[in-house]
């Protein structure tokens, strides 16, 4: 049959019996972007012409590095035995920060396709995935990827699956997200085996607001899924955490490019969009209901995102920090995941916290903040949140190594994860090695097959937010995969380590860290402002302390650098401009008590700190 008979438009305001709501899963690069292109064309959504690779993905940055960081939901038709299906897929991210993301998309469908490269088999995000599609009932179809790789393992990793899940090898669908192989297959196995949704068309309305995009022309597009009733145009919403309510400009779908219709009925997933400006005001997770029929409860929803990790950014420029104040809100729009305040350091002037869901995020919003802003910025070293409870038993939340209480301390307490490491069998040792170096214990150890293990790890997060992930690659060379979820908290050993130019603290070099590590942390901080700090008229010492007990000390002898020595004799006009360029130059540094400290050490000292951070992708 060709493809075009089967892709015959589908009405709107569809009856549920014949629509598949589905989202892929898959571990990072297994392939989905890809499959979901080919899966555009087979139904005839995307023409050849117009096809652009990871049509899907519609940011630069996605583009650029190839990943998935928002998630779009598109509707396809196809027909099967000659009867019209709409099919909804909502692609999902496979970073680990973007976790979030993920469970929201699996809440708005009732199958999953479980994607995995034929090539490498099942990762630590196929697994985190499958479970939690597992939790929430949904219908799963295993389906192998990349089968035109000469690498291709297809019946080894068939039967992985099927261990893995039940059922029998035969039953894993192969295809080839490059060539188009077995997708038209796939799309069949859709609509046969996924259940169709249901809901009752007569109660009043409730959906799920599963995404929210801000878009400069149009304002926030707010991703639904119909669960009861039905939404149309013109009618008044209302937002059931909030009872704030809109009027509903447009309602439709997305095929891909946004088309508006007469309205949602059950089942049905497409697009609001009420006027608002900012998504916050649209939040994921929420119901929408009719306001002049409201439905009595809203639906459970979904955790909110929490920012993990947190980083000073500050332009380099001092007179941009209105700029960056704009760019930050204007970001916010589009991502309800970033917050931040202002704050100020000694060294670095005014600036922003902020907060990220991981490194990664980090990574992106600073990029966005340069790129689409033409910000120059400098971050400080990332930490996670700490808990502190000071004797008089009141907790302190410790974004920010500077707001670390003074005096007696009862207690801290750290972020957890549990993880999942998946790698072959032959690593265990090493793997274990690190984990312990990294505060890790141990919960037990899974074998999927003779040579691939899955070992479980509660660890702390600051233990593994920043370099844990590479160090965990050059020790299995390139083998081990890494999956985590935040786990609760613990009480630790923790301090606070200042560094000291002269006797006054600069903040930005302010660490918190373990115990065991706090030496280390000190030597090197004092070591490396000894380079970079240029030698002053007087002796300064440079300090690190845990309160007020010194840790590590280094100095920088003084030097009288008289400026005036090579004009002996000279015309007084000349002597004045030699005054005056160094007066230009003094400008540029910052001080610190007595200490003059050029911007260039501290960035280059903050730059270096971070580094291990930052090489994560
Ligand atoms: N040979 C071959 N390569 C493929 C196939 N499918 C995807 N790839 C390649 O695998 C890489 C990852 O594919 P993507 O589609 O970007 O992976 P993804 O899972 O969407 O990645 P995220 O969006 O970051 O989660 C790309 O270089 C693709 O060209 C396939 O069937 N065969």
């Amino acid at each position: 049959m060709s493809p075009l008979a089967r892709t015959a438009p589908v009405p709107a305001a569809t009856d549920p019996a014949i629509i598949r709501n589905f989202c892929i899963i898959a571990h990072i690069d297994h392939g989905k972007s890809t499959l979901a292109d080919r899966m555009l064309q087979a139904t005839g959504v995307v023409q050849p012409r117009e096809m652009k690779a990871q049509y899907l993905d519609r940011m630069d940055i996605e583009r650029e590095r190839g990943i998935t960081i928002k998630s779009q939901a598109v509707r396809m038709p196809w027909e099967l035995e000659g009867k019209a299906h709409a099919l909804n897929m909502i692609d999902t991210p496979g970073h680990v920060d973007f976790t979030y993301e993920v469970s929201r998309s699996l809440a708005a469908c009732e199958g999953a396709i479980l994607l995995v490269d034929a090539a490498q088999g099942i990762e630590a995000q196929t697994l985190a995935n499958l479970y939690m599609a597992m939790e929430n009932d949904l219908t799963i179809i295993p389906v192998l990827n990349k089968i035109d790789l000469p690498a291709a393992q297809p019946e080894k990793y068939a039967e992985e699956l099927a261990n893995l899940i039940g059922g029998e090898p035969d039953d894993v669908l192969r295809v080839s997200g490059k060539t188009g192989e077995g997708v038209e297959a796939l799309l069949d196995k859709i609509v046969r085996d996924l259940p169709a949704p249901v809901g009752d068309a007569d109660a009043p309305a409730r959906a799920m607001i599963f995404d929210s995009v801000y878009d400069s022309y149009r304002g926030v597009v707010t991703y639904v899924r119909v669960v009861d009733g039905n939404l149309k145009p013109r009618e008044r919403i209302q937002m059931m955490s909030t009872r704030a309510s809109h009027e509903l400009l447009e309602i439709g779908v997305s095929s891909p490019e946004p088309q508006p219709t007469k309205g949602l009925g059950v089942g049905e997933v497409g697009y609001l969009i009420t006027g608002v400006k900012d998504v916050r005001q649209s939040k994921v997770g929420d119901t929408v209901t009719n306001l002049n029929k409201p439905a009595s409860e809203q639906l459970a929803g979904y955790d909110e995102p929490k920012p993990m990790v947190f980083s000073g950014l500050y332009p380099l420029d001092g007179s941009d920090y209105p700029a960056l104040r704009d760019a930050l809100e204007k970001l916010q729009l589009n991502d309800a995941a970033l917050i931040y305040e202002p704050e100020t350091s000694v060294a670095l002037g005014f600036g922003f916290r902020v907060g990220f869901l991981g490194l990664l995020h980090l990574e992106i919003v600073r990029e966005r903040l340069e790129r689409e802003f033409g910000l120059d910025l400098i971050s400080t070293a990332p930490n996670v949140v700490y808990q502190v409870m000071t004797e008089d038993k009141a907790t302190v939340t410790v974004t920010n190594p500077s707001e670390f209480p003074e005096g007696k301390i009862l207690e801290v307490r750290e972020p957890m994860v549990s993880a999942t490491v998946l790698a072959p069998s032959e690593f265990v040792g090493t793997i274990m090695e690190l984990c312990q170096a990294r505060r890790g214990q141990m919960g037990g150890m899974d074998y999927l097959s003779e040579d691939r293990v899955e070992m479980h790890y509660r660890l702390p997060l600051a233990e593994i937010v920043f370099d844990f992930f590479d160090h965990l690659k050059s020790r299995t060379r390139g083998y081990a995969s890494l999956d985590w979820k935040a786990d609760g908290e613990q009480v630790a050993d923790l301090v606070k380590v200042d560094v000291l130019l002269q006797g006054d603290h600069v903040d930005a070099f302010s660490a918190i860290t373990h115990k065991d590590k706090a030496y280390a942390y000190g030597l090197m901080m004092t070591k490396k402002l000894r380079e970079l700090i240029p030698r002053q008229q007087f002796e300064v010492p440079i300090q690190a302390a845990i309160g007020s007990r010194i840790i590590a000390r280094e100095n920088i002898r003084a030097i009288r650098k008289d400026v005036l020595a090579k004009c002996y004799g000279g015309d007084i006009s000349r002597k004045r401009k030699l005054l005056e360029k160094q007066k230009e130059g003094k400008k540029r540094m910052k001080t610190v008590g007595r200490v003059e400290v050029p911007q260039e050490a501290f960035i280059a000292a903050l730059s270096s700190q971070s580094a291990a951070g930052e090489k994560k992708k």
